[in-house]
């Protein structure tokens, strides 16, 4: 059988763009997949000079890089710049849109781009709250569009590795968790219209690194065989102010799984977290410990509790499991749209809307009894 082959349209010429653009052009069997196929038909940008330079860079791809192998196997053939992100929405050649302008737009591209009729993956963080992701959500279901939140996390090799350690119950019941993204980004040396630092655009570290820890609070403890809670809270949370631009530097939340356990989640914009303890999820017969850094984790490792308290896990292990060379990561969950789209499913299991509504509804907690302006922002939903 052919490989199943998705038509993507791009909206947005910024950094993360060009690397989700690459990795579509890498070829599939490079990670294993053999029943997918991508193709770039259309780019969209606020200028058309902006979306054509992205669209030669792509092009121009030296033989030493792996994305070279699309444009020489016709993945860009026929590919459109656009000058407004609503000619990729209408373009008959596109079956599904990459949202990833800053996290203010999201809410109105993607409803923009599901109104049209198109599939819809968005960057994380999903919206800026959770009224604008429930409008969305119920927007796709009327319209039976595909929505998925852009966690690529979620789909690489060690996401799987770790969630069959996780089902298989060897660790025991969780008693503790916490998870960290934190980086020594130097915000003083940035210009203050820069993305992660304008409120204007959903800056600070809350809603650009806080999907990371989150990740690991689903992968660890939300989907956990013990969990039973559906509808974990924010217990408490701090967040601190950068001073020249108004957003939140630092954002520290505490999580509560009724009957199991709480777990920590940091985000830092200008200090370094932990290296081989990421996130941590601390059980009855032993440790699960996962390496910096938490949004592309290719190590994690097993540990015996201290000697006095030892359960039945008595060896450290380490588990290395590398995303496939010449990819830069974001291919996997490419690969997870075109599968879902292929068998007709408008949601992802292993990305469901209901745990990307969770985080949300943390995200909106923590801002709301932060110190930033953001605290009293409503998003666009409803506009
Ligand atoms: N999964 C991952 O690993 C990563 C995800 N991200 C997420 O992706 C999204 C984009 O991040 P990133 O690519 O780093 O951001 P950039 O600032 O590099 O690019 C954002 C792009 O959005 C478009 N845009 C639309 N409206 C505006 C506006 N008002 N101001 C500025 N740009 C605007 C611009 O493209 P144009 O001019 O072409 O219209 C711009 O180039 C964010 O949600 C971020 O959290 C970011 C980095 C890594
Ligand atoms: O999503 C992301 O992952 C990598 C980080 O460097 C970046 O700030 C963030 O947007």
């Amino acid at each position: 059988m052919p490989p199943y082959s998705l038509r993507w349209g791009i909206i947005a010429t910024g950094s993360i763009s060009s690397e989700f653009a690459r990795d579509l052009l890498v070829d599939p069997a490079t990670r294993g997949v053999s029943d997918i196929s991508h193709n770039i038909s259309a780019v969209g940008s606020r200028s058309v000079a902006s979306a054509q330079k992205f669209i030669n860079s792509l092009s121009s791809a030296s033989p030493s890089e792996g994305w070279k192998w699309g444009v020489e196997n016709g993945k860009l053939e026929g590919i459109r710049a656009c000058g407004s992100y609503k000619e990729v929405y209408d373009d008959p050649n596109v079956d599904v849109i990459y949202v990833s302008t800053p996290p203010s737009a999201h809410h109105q591209n993607v409803r923009d781009a599901l109104l049209a009729g198109k599939h819809v993956l968005c960057e994380k963080p999903f919206t800026f709250d959770l009224e604008e992701l429930d409008e969305l959500i119920a927007i796709a279901k009327d319209k039976n569009l595909f929505l998925m939140e852009a966690v690529w996390t979620r789909f690489h090799p060690l996401a799987a590795e770790v969630a069959k350690v996780i089902n298989s119950g060897k660790l025991g019941k969780p008693q503790r968790f916490s998870a960290d993204f934190s980086m020594d980004w130097k915000p003083d040396n940035e210009p203050a219209s820069h993305r992660m630092l304008d409120p204007a655009l959903g800056g600070g570290s809350l809603l650009d690194m806080g999907p990371y820890p989150s990740v690991w609070a689903m992968l660890l403890v939300q989907q956990n065989p013990h969990n039973r809670d559906q509808d974990p809270q924010v217990l408490f949370s701090h967040q601190t102010l950068y001073e020249r631009t108004q957003i939140d530097l630092n954002s520290r939340w505490l999580v509560q799984w009724k009957d199991l356990c709480q777990g920590l989640l940091l985000s830092d914009l200008s200090a370094f977290g932990q290296r081989e303890a990421t996130a941590v999820l601390q059980c009855e017969e032993g440790d699960l410990l996962s390496h910096y850094p938490p949004y592309k984790a290719e190590t994690f490792s097993i540990i015996p509790r201290p000697d006095r308290f030892a359960g039945s896990i008595t060896q450290k292990t380490t588990h290395h499991h590398p995303i496939a060379q010449g990819n830069n990561g974001l291919s996997y969950e490419a690969d997870e749209v075109a599968r879902c789209l292929r068998d007709g499913k408008i949601e992802s299991e292993k990305m469901p809307w209901a745990e990307s509504r969770i985080v949300q509804g943390w995200f909106d907690v923590v801002r709301k009894q932060g110190p930033t302006p953001l605290a009293n922002v409503k998003g666009t939903a409803g506009q």
